[in-house]
Parts: C-alpha cells; structure tokens; sequence
C-alpha cells in the first residue's frame, strides 16, 4: 500500500476533511440530531470499516462524533482512508 497523493488529499479537504497537525491523518466532527442518530452511524460505519479491514479513530459524545482516520500500516494517509472517508460521509448525510 502507498501513500495518498496530493490529488486524494485534495478530495479529502475539499469534502470537509481537515489535515491533522504533527501527524499525516484527517479529522472530521460530525454531528446528528440525537444520541441514537450518532450510535446509528457509528454501527454502519463500523460494519463498513469491518468489510475496508480499515478501522477509524473516533471519539463520540452525545450527538457528536470526531472521526480521524490515518493507515497505521504506511504511517499516514493511504488510498483506503479516502475511500472509509468517503462512505462515512455517504451514512452521515
Ligand atoms: C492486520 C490488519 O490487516 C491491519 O492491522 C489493519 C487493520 N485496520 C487498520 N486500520 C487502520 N486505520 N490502519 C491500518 O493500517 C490498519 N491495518
């Protein structure tokens, strides 16, 4: 596995990802209606992630849920944390 190029990282930014300080990985804080909304996505993220065998970092508190997402394996972004950062934001909407 390589490293994402600049065209993927675009995407990413552009998509309402943000590029994490000190570290090649991207965040972003979604936010639902209610507890259930957020558990829900979690749920089918989690599922995706599972089929990806690509796992997020993310923290969830009430409605909220910070999502970061990097590839141990190539110690920075890689070409499947677009394509997790991509469905997440297909469940979010
Ligand atoms: C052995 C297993 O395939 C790896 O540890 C997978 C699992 N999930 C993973 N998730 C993430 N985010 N990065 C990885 O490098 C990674 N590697």
């Amino acid at each position: 596995m390589t490293k994402l190029d600049d065209d993927g990282r675009k995407s990413l930014t552009d998509a309402g990802w943000t590029l994490v300080d000190g570290r090649d990985a991207v965040t972003k804080t979604y936010e639902f209606k209610n507890f259930i909304e957020a558990f829900g996505f979690m749920t089918k993220a989690a599922i995706w992630a599972e089929k990806l065998n690509h796992h997020p970092e993310w923290f969830n508190v009430y409605k909220k849920v910070e999502v970061t997402l990097t590839t141990h394996d190539v110690d920075g972004l890689s070409e499947l944390d677009a394509k997790l950062a991509e469905k997440m934001d297909a469940l979010a909407k």
